[in-house]
């Protein structure tokens, strides 16, 4: 059965008690770590001396999610800091494959992102140059958006072709993921679930038990 995991987002914490913060989801998988430019998308959050003061202190590793112009100058820095994952987004760099390549040489796990209006072409075929593919299920900038229902045919998409080439590729979805739509998502195919206000908008731990029920019952 596949191995489902569940990344609370701290886009959704307390920014002045982060670590604080961070002990309140010591059940995740990983932390997933919102980083935004004000360029890429119109939100701002932090940089790289930010994300290493969490990489230090958080005693689960990190998934950080570029939302970042330029990602070929600036992902693999979130890779040498020590970062277990990092996503950056199709549209945000020149050459995604060699971008990988160069995170997975780093030693983290490589990531692309896709907005709601990319078409998963070429991507389908890349996808063994990929340890995690992040489908977008909001536009990106902005925790507490609704779950975009219609991005479930492009998830099965990238299902369906880790499934042909028995990759071993993790499925994310990000953006509205909540009880009532994590299912949905599991169903489609995602393995990997971020959820930043569901999580911390009530007691992180209690939520990130309920979401990892509710994923379950909707395993493939
Ligand atoms: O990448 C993101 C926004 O661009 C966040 O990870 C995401 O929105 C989490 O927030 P929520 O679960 O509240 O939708
Ligand atoms: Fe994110």
């Amino acid at each position: 059965m596949t191995e489902q995991r569940i990344n609370p987002s701290i886009l959704s914490a307390d920014f002045v008690n982060l670590q604080a913060e961070l002990e309140r989801i010591a059940t995740a998988d990983l932390v997933h770590v919102d980083v935004m430019d004000n360029h890429f998308v119109p939100n701002l959050t932090m940089g790289p001396p930010v994300v290493e003061r969490i990489q230090a202190v958080s005693p689960i590793p990190l998934d950080v999610h570029l939302m970042i112009s330029d990602a070929d100058r600036w992902a693999p820095g979130y890779a040498e800091l020590g970062a277990s994952s990092v996503t950056f987004h199709a549209e945000a760099t020149e050459d995604p494959v060699a971008l990988a390549r160069r995170l997975r040489e780093i030693g983290a796990r490589a990531g692309i992102a896709l907005k709601p209006g990319t078409e998963p072409e070429p991507y389908l075929e890349l996808l063994p140059e990929f340890d995690q593919v992040l489908v977008m299920t909001v536009e990106p900038g902005f925790g507490g958006q609704s779950f975009m229902h219609d991005m479930m045919p492009k998830l099965r998409r990238f299902a369906e072709a880790k499934a042909a080439d028995g990759l071993d590729v993790w499925l994310q979805v990000d953006g509205g993921i909540s009880v009532d739509t994590i299912g949905i998502a599991a169903e489609a195919g995602a393995d990997t679930f971020v959820a930043g206000s569901a999580v911390y908008g009530g007691v992180p731990e209690d939520r990130i038990a309920e979401l990892r029920a509710a994923a379950a019952r909707h395993r493939h």
